[in-house]
């Protein structure tokens, strides 16, 4: 279990509202939306498809500013893409016309800095991508690219990663592969780690935490406490404490239970499975 610091996170969304002002009107995203994540706690964010998951993550990115609200990093406000903040999203977007070494070295010289090559050397021993590095994007299969991105993001070493839906659109197998690679890195490096994700099962397996978000506009409905013990072993994934715990958080999920009214009656409850 993470034992980061409760009363200064690592990552603090304090009433994060926003509303995206379309052609037909205001959308209200998020709204006074609170969550806290710890120093080294992998968070998974979970909830109803629209209500607002990218959203916050963008917002806690500095890739898009809030309406009202703020997000902070170690107590200071964040207004803009951080250096200590990594992302990953759904698809690797790796650049086509470059190889997987020239791909990871990109940001380094967006920012005019020098890449530490030990370090991008393990990270892709890491990630089974040693001797890949001449490699083109085409030439490499879609869980291959996304650790490829991993890398790219993790070479910078920021102490945050925040992962947008990153494993959605690969096979079940392959999915599984990169959920225990997740889990490597993190005991390897302990990289604060927020996570989106539509499997619930994927967010249980990954998570310190599991936060539900209410339908649009989202707001945190519940938090799941997950207690076991990691490596997470397939054993561990296929108890009767994992199978409950999926069905509650499904249940949350599509079973009306996250409607904005719904949570304002739930409030902030923080519910605790015992391993
Ligand atoms: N740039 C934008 N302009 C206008 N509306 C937007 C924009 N981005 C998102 N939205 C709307 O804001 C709401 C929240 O979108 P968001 O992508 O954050 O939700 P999500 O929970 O990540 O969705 P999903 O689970 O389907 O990926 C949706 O109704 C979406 O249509």
């Amino acid at each position: 279990m993470n034992t980061g610091d409760v009363k200064n996170p690592k990552l603090g969304v304090q009433a994060a509202t926003k509303i995206y002002r379309t052609a037909s009107g205001d959308l209200l995203a998020l709204d006074r939306c609170d969550l806290d994540i710890r120093a080294n706690e992998i968070v998974s964010i979970v909830g109803p498809s629209g209500c607002g998951k990218t959203t916050l993550l963008w917002s806690m990115s500095g890739l898009h500013g809030l309406t009202s609200g703020e997000i902070r990093l170690d107590g200071k406000p964040i207004t803009g893409p951080h250096p200590d903040i990594g992302i990953v999203f759904q698809e690797a977007n790796l650049l086509p016309w470059r190889n997987l070494d020239a791909n990871i070295r990109f940001p380094f010289e967006i920012k005019g800095e020098t890449p530490d090559r030990a370090w991008i050397a393990h990270l892709l021993n890491r990630v089974g991508l040693d001797g890949f590095g001449g490699k083109f994007p085409r030439e490499l299969s879609g869980g291959m690219q996304q650790r490829a991105a991993i890398v790219r993001a993790l070479a910078l070493k920021p102490s945050v990663l925040l992962m947008d839906e990153p494993f959605g659109a690969l096979d079940s197998f392959t999915r599984e592969e990169m959920n225990r690679l997740v889990e490597e890195i993190w005991l390897d490096t302990k990289t604060t780690i927020v996570f989106i994700t539509h499997s619930i099962e994927e967010a249980i397996f990954l998570s310190d935490r599991v936060v539900v978000l209410s339908a649009r506009p989202g707001r945190v409905a519940r938090e799941y406490a997950v207690p076991f013990p990691r490596p997470r072993s397939m054993e561990i994934m296929a108890t009767k404490e994992v199978f409950d715990l999926t069905n509650r958080i499904k249940m949350d999920i599509v079973g009306g239970r996250t409607t904005p009214k719904a949570q304002e009656r739930a409030s902030a409850e923080i519910v605790r499975i015992r391993p």
